[in-house]
């Protein structure tokens, strides 16, 4: 018996590591970063990731055996487990909610976990087990455990495993409808062909089909087939494209059974750039001084904002900053909300860095995520072969990095850097902070906007604070102006949705061939439907919301759960058939606009118009090609678009925004305007921006029309402080949940008079939130603030105590409550 131990963290909600014993015949291959199988529980099996070795054994425990280590290198270092650590204690969360976040699902052998294959496994040479096992899995899915049942002593974890890298099965979660393994039609010889022999007399059978004939005999020479080392198959395009060649003449090849065809997953990371190619631009006199500033700020801080406005030219200065980095042999980290994860700004790093630029983000297949996460590993070894910078969304912040020199987050203020569920329920521009002290990278914050908190941490001297204050051609930011629609309705002054003013711009703005965007915070077409004689609103049978309508599938559907129904023909309530839609999402401004733009091409984007990543990209480029000359859209047009001919720019009801009930409605208001203004006139002349309102003195939009970002900042820190909120005070939010309403109105209840008994903490609640049940789980939340001079770790300790006691009482065990610290 060996005396080496293990230290390991399991994928599941577990605060501690357990140890393992480490069998003689492992104790060379074992190394921390590997995975290893592990028995935990009665009979389950998990893939577990080695933190530690050692060689005192563990007292009073009995240890049980590790039964296979599943890499031949590490797929995390030491370095990066340290991020998970803090991440698990500062959220609240277990060491393996954070493991389970940070590795793609294709490093992550669960026993939930779906297997099935994708290929035939004929080119891939596998050996006689591989083989055996890719018989049995198929192309049904069947988990990982069900596998284990079915093939008992057959199964074997590191042959799945390298049965995965040969690409011959694929791993997922959960089985995620959007996703498709990626494959291409290749033929080969039907095996019925078994030698030369055979296939001459083939190719002389085909004496009359001459066609076929010289296809079949292109085929040969693809593959080499009168060569030595004779391909397997050749992929259907290449054989075809530009040959003049029909797939009609191949099907007939088909038909006579000489060749056939199957599905071949191919690799997706396209490499189409080959080095870089397009020099860096040189920065403008501005962008320059910003960039000397944040050099010397680098000096003395490790964490630096840029304040700079939009269109200023904020990625042009991280260019150069990345290419400084990449000098210097170090890696780079360059952080963007999801969405605007578009070809605009992959292409831009792409041509100044080629080969060098991974891309990382949540609609990659695990596959791909496997194979970039590979890639920036290689970087430690094979430098050449490694991805030294990673472009990607918030989940980036846990790639295995080893020498990190420069972390960049742009768009700081966007709160899609906060994972909102499951756990971890981390923040990723505050993990790139410490992410940055671990590895001694400076960090470079980035927005027109930034977000308040990291205002006042740069105004405080904690972080750096460079400002730009001129956007790249010198031209001005646009010009604001209130439209107040209450006035205008009452004297019938309304283009369907659009004020006067709005409407002239925008038409104004057709005749010059210019752009417009118009910006509406709800997709659909009707928020809900209401009977016109009883006042029924149809709602959703999951959740505590209405059903929104969709016209073009004529569906009504929960924006929250996706439950959808048929549009009714009458009233559930009274039988009236008068049902009327009410409200205005962007597939009925979309249909409404039509006719006053008759001669325009209109285009919306939201979440149902670019579903896919290839949707999306079509919407971008029809605008940037000016296929497009209005675009309707959500949040999505807010995000970092850069168009040159876009000229007006509308926000159609800026009510909601403002009268939105959370303590940073003023700020995201603010920041959301400011950044859908920024898309207007970003390049040649000045550009208009109308915001819609039926309170056209509401005291913020005076600030927005004259984009005082300081003022605002000034007025919303004397409240927060007033009414003890962040960046003053901390935030913790407790939301309690359980299919049954009693039970979660009792629990929060006791909960909070658990957490009353530290009179240091301020609560609030418990309340429902805006939706108190969603797909079935009523929820009550309990707000906790408390000052900055409490100790931190000792009062979450106590809240996380206050929780447990609270699921121990009695009936209490099915609810689940979620701790959320620093909540959005
Ligand atoms: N030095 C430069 N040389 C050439 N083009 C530049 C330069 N600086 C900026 N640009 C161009 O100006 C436009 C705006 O720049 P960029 O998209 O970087 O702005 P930004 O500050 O990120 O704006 P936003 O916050 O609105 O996203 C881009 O098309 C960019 O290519
Ligand atoms: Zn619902």
């Amino acid at each position: 018996m060996s005396d080496l131990y293990a230290e390991v963290i399991l994928p599941l909600p577990l605060h501690d590591a357990f140890t393992y014993q480490v069998p003689g015949h492992l104790e060379s291959d074992i190394a921390e970063g590997k995975r290893v199988v592990v028995q935990f529980g009665q009979k389950k099996l998990y893939s577990a990731l080695v933190t530690a070795l050692s060689s005192k054994k563990p007292e009073n425990i009995d240890v049980k055996k590790i039964y296979e280590v599943l890499d031949e290198q590490p797929v995390v270092l030491s370095k990066n487990i340290k991020l998970w650590r803090w991440i698990a204690k500062y959220y609240c969360c277990t060491l393996g909610d954070v493991f389970k976040a940070a590795l793609p699902g294709g490093l992550k052998l669960e026993s939930k976990s779906k297997v099935f294959a994708v290929d035939d496994g004929t080119e891939a040479e596998l050996t006689e087990k591989e083989q055996l096992l890719l018989q049995q899995i198929g192309s049904e899915n069947s988990t990982v455990d069900e596998l284990q049942k079915k093939l008992r002593n057959d199964f074997s974890y590191p042959v799945l495993k390298s049965l995965f890298k040969k690409n011959c099965i694929q791993i997922e979660e959960k089985i995620n409808a959007r996703y498709k393994p990626k494959t291409e039609t290749f033929v080969k010889l039907h095996p019925e062909i078994e030698n030369k022999k055979i296939l001459n007399n083939k190719l002389n059978d085909l004496q009359r089909a001459k066609k076929q004939q010289a296809l079949l005999l292109h085929f040969c020479e693809k593959i080499n087939a009168f060569k030595k080392d004779v391909l397997l198959s050749v992929s259907k395009k290449e054989l075809l494209d530009g040959t003049g060649f029909t797939p009609a003449i191949l099907k007939e090849l088909v038909k006579k059974k000489l060749v056939i065809q199957f599905q071949k997953q191919v690799s997706r990371i396209e490499e189409e750039t080959e080095n870089s190619q397009v020099s860096i631009n040189l920065l403008n006199k501005h962008q320059e001084k910003a960039l000397t500033e944040i050099q010397a700020s680098f000096e003395k801080k490790q964490v630096t904002l840029i304040h700079g406005i939009t269109a200023s030219g904020k990625t042009e200065i991280y260019i150069h900053l990345i290419d400084e980095i990449l000098k210097s042999g170090k890696q780079a980290l360059y952080l963007v909300p999801e969405i605007a994860l578009t070809t605009q700004i992959v292409r831009r790093l792409k041509n100044v860095f080629g080969k060098k630029v991974g891309i990382y983000h949540s609609k990659l297949s695990s596959q791909e995520r496997v194979e970039i996460w590979d890639k920036v590993l290689q970087f430690q070894t094979k430098p050449e072969n490694g991805y030294q910078v990673i472009l990607g969304a918030r989940s980036a912040i846990f790639m295995p990095f080893s020498k990190l020199g420069l972390v960049i987050v742009d768009e700081e203020h966007e709160n899609s850097f906060k994972q909102f569920d499951p756990a971890p329920r981390y923040n990723a521009r505050d993990m790139a902070v410490i992410l940055g002290l671990q590895n001694n990278a400076k960090v470079l914050l980035g927005s027109a906007t930034p977000s308040f908190e990291t205002y006042y941490n740069a105004v405080n001297g904690k972080y750096g604070l460079v400002n730009l204050k001129k956007r790249h051609t010198n031209v001005e930011l646009p010009e604001t102006l209130v439209a107040d629609v209450k006035k205008a309705y009452k004297r019938r002054q309304m283009h369907s949705v659009l004020s006067p003013e709005l409407y002239e711009l925008m038409q104004g703005a057709a005749e010059k061939n210019e752009q417009s965007i118009l910006f509406q915070n709800r997709r659909g077409y009707s928020p809900f439907v209401e009977c016109f004689t009883c006042g029924w609103i149809p709602k959703c049978k999951n959740c505590d919301v209405s059903l929104t309508y969709h016209k073009y599938k004529k569906r009504l559907t929960c924006h929250y759960c996706g439950y959808s129904q048929q549009m009714p023909d009458s009233c559930d309530n009274c039988g009236s058939n008068e049902i009327k839609t009410r409200g205005f999402g962007t597939e009925k401004i979309e249909d409404e606009l039509k006719p006053l733009f008759p001669n325009a091409s209109l285009a919306r984007m939201d979440l149902d118009t670019a579903r896919s990543k290839t949707a999306l990209e079509k919407i971008i480029q029809n605008l940037e090609s000016r296929k497009t000359d209005i675009l309707i859209g959500t949040q999505m047009v807010t995000k970092g678009l850069d168009f040159e001919h876009v000229s007006v720019v509308g926000i159609l009801n800026a009510d909601n925004l403002l009268n939105f009930p959370d303590f940073r409605a003023h700020e995201r208001a603010f920041q959301l305007i400011l950044q859908v203004s920024g898309r207007a006139g970003r390049k040649n002349n000045r550009g208009k921006v109308v915001i819609q309102t039926s309170q056209p003195e509401h005291p913020l939009l005076n600030l927005i029309i004259s984009q005082d970002y300081t003022s605002v900042f000034k007025a919303q820190m004397e409240e927060r402080k007033l009414f003890r909120y962040p960046p003053f005070f901390r935030l913790i939010k407790i939301v309690v949940k359980h299919k049954n309403q009693q039970t979660v109105d009792r629990a929060a209840i006791q909960l909070k008079q658990f957490l009353e008994k530290n009179n240091k903490l301020i609560l609030l609640g418990p309340e429902y939130p805006l939706v108190s049940r969603i797909q079935l789980w009523y929820q009550k939340e309990i707000w906790i603030k408390f000052d900055k001079s409490l100790h931190l770790d000792n009062t979450k300790d106590f809240i996380i105590d206050c929780v447990s006691k609270t699921k121990h009482l009695p009936d209490n065990s099915n609810c689940v409550i979620n701790i959320d610290v620093d909540p959005m």
